[in-house]
């Protein structure tokens, strides 16, 4: 079992970090990539799990730390899985309110029970830019796409993301209820179990 006091976020998004840590507790501290390096790598992988792993060694080889990565996004059934790993690049980087203005355009018109989707988060953790067993973990969080956004806690696609078992957005959940049930809660849940830490 690792015994890990310190990780290296393989991430430049505030609101993951602000998750992770919030799920990880005060036994494990974790850095941002940032206080390393602004430069993001190219995410060229085909999946979340070749993403997370390519973050999560360049992190750590930048840093000489461990390091974790989240490489997550939303697949959405009506647009078979897209945009998926290109979550984040769906509207040509120009950012989430751009991306969810996409989405709502390409949903346009397509009926409620069409309009399944699912949040993705695979977590990757290597102990070193080389290490040839990263730790993986995938969390899965089922919804529907709304027709306007609604709710202003989280990021991304938060307001969009109907939360059936609780009958409101994810932007809508507070910060404490998301950290309980999404994607990257449910991949945080095996990473502990993992690291031992539960
Ligand atoms: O790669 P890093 O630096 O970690 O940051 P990123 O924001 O580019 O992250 P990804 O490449 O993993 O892309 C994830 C996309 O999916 C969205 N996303 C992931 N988790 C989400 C969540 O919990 N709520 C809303 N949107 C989420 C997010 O806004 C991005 O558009
Ligand atoms: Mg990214």
């Amino acid at each position: 079992m690792m015994n890990i006091k310190q990780l290296v976020l393989a991430s430049h998004n505030a609101g993951k970090l602000k998750e992770l840590q919030a799920m990880l507790g005060d036994s494990v501290q974790l850095r941002s990539i940032g206080e390393w390096s602004k430069v993001e790598p190219e995410e060229t992988g085909l999946s979340f799990v070749e993403n997370a792993i390519l973050k999560a060694r360049n992190a750590a080889r930048i840093s000489g730390l461990p390091a974790l990565a989240d490489d997550s996004g939303l697949a959405v059934d009506f647009l078979g899985g897209a945009p998926g790993i290109y979550s984040a690049r769906y509207a040509d980087g120009k950012g989430d309110a751009a991306n969810n203005a996409k989405l709502l355009d390409a949903l346009k018109d397509v009926p409620e029970a069409e309009r399944g989707a699912q949040f993705v988060c695979v977590l990757a953790l290597v102990r070193h830019a080389d290490d040839p067993l990263p730790i993986l973990c995938e969390g899965l969080w089922h919804g529907r796409i709304l027709t306007a956004a609604s709710g202003e806690h989280g990021f991304g696609y938060d307001p969009l993301f109907w939360v059936p078992e609780r009958n409101v957005s994810s932007a809508e959940l507070s910060p404490a209820d998301k950290n309980q049930i999404s994607h990257r809660a449910r991949a945080m849940v095996l990473l502990r179990q993992r690291l031992g830490l539960q």
